[in-house]
């Protein structure tokens, strides 16, 4: 590698995407399949609000990372959430603290959390039809989500978009009706092509959509524009005319975008990851944090990975789905 494309990697990644926990309220068929075993992590083996909260100040922060989203499992479900993110929207340097949830809690909890300082999230949405719901998710709990989103609206959270994974045969009929509710509401629907990640059983029975087809299905019932608005994430977007809001493609499976990746993640193990898709150059923070070790120590092994990451990144993307590597760790448990 060119040392010009190892300071563009060093500098174009300032996004880290933190998993909170890795357990779950829901149990989506394509993220955590019934009946398969989960290995959770034990409670002292996660990296405690205080951890975290040193590791953003003496390692990310000064390596240049801004934004910061809390994912997991169900972020909702971490204790001390609020006051964990007020800690980190009041760190200097950060400039943006985001959430992507499953909303089942957040109708009780939107006030606070947009109080304590998160102004972004991201609700996963993937039917409007109850029934159709339960099968996704696993439980009956489309009005409480429902709820948890008009919430989310009614507090101020600027942009709200919704994530629906599309799956042949059982979602996708819905596509229009969900691509509607972008019109009068200033939201961001996003569509998001199915991966071989935490239900690959599934994923071969059923198969993925591509974002094209969608766009197409569209654009020829509603008409389709290209905004003029970019996310900071891998959403391709777009507008139905005159609609308030945009929809998303983020087509993983179709389309290649990792020459814009700017993130990398950290589990709530502590385990610092430089690609989603696969399970090179991980590095154990929290070990490294609970030995004591100096933060300049900490900070040099991060700019090692991200030195490597322009590299890691486009591992595997050229595997078909039959020959991919079978992950050790589920969307769940990385946080998408
Ligand atoms: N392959 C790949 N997929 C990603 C990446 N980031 C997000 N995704 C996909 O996009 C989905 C939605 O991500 P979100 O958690 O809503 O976040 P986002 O869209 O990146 O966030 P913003 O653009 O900051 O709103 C994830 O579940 C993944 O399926 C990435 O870096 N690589
Ligand atoms: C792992 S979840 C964690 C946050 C929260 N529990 C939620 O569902 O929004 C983050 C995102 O990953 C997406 N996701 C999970 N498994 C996926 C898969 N196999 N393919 C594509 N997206 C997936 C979910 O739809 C969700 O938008
Ligand atoms: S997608 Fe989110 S809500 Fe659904 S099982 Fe996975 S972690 Fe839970
Ligand atoms: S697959 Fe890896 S490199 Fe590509 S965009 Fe996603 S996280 Fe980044």
């Amino acid at each position: 590698m060119s040392p010009k494309k190892q300071v563009q990697a060093q500098n174009s990644v300032d996004y880290l995407r933190i998993s909170l926990i890795d357990r779950c309220n829901f149990q989506c068929s394509y993220c955590m399949p019934i009946g398969a075993e989960f290995d959770y992590i034990q409670t002292q083996e996660m990296l405690t609000n205080a951890e975290l909260l040193s590791l953003l100040q003496e390692v990310f922060i000064p390596l240049g990372f801004k934004k910061f989203r809390l994912t997991g499992g169900e972020p909702l479900l971490r204790r001390g959430l609020v006051d964990l993110i007020a800690a980190m929207t009041s760190l200097s340097g950060v400039e943006d603290v985001s959430m992507t949830t499953n909303g089942y809690l957040l109708e009780g909890m939107a006030r606070s959390l947009y109080e304590a300082g998160l102004k972004r999230i991201n609700i996963s949405l993937d039917s409007l039809d109850r029934d159709i719901f339960r099968q996704v998710t696993g439980r009956d709990h489309w009005q409480k989500v429902w709820q948890g989103i008009l919430a989310a609206h009614e507090v101020g959270f600027d942009p709200l978009k919704l994530n629906v994974v599309v799956i042949p045969g059982v979602n996708d009929r819905e596509v229009l009706d969900l691509a509607a509710l972008s019109i009068d509401r200033a939201w961001h629907v996003r569509f998001i092509e199915f991966m071989p990640i935490g239900n690959t059983a599934l994923f071969e029975h059923k198969g993925w959509v591509d974002s094209a087809t969608l766009r197409e299905q569209i654009g020829d019932h509603f008409g389709l524009i290209a905004a003029n608005c970019r996310g900071n994430g891998p959403a391709d977007v777009f507008q139905i005319p005159n609609a308030k809001g945009t929809l998303g493609f983020i087509s993983q499976m179709s389309e290649c975008f990792c020459d814009r990746c700017n993130r990398i993640r950290l589990s709530a193990d502590g385990w610092l990851r430089p690609c989603l898709l696969n399970e090179s150059g991980q590095i154990d923070l929290k070990t490294a944090l609970r030995e004591g070790k100096d933060p300049a120590f900490l900070r040099a092994i991060v700019r090692e990975l991200l030195n490597l990451k322009s590299e890691i990144n486009f591992k595997d993307r050229d595997r078909g789905t039959s020959d991919r590597p079978s992950y050790q760790r589920t969307m769940s448990q990385i946080g998408g």
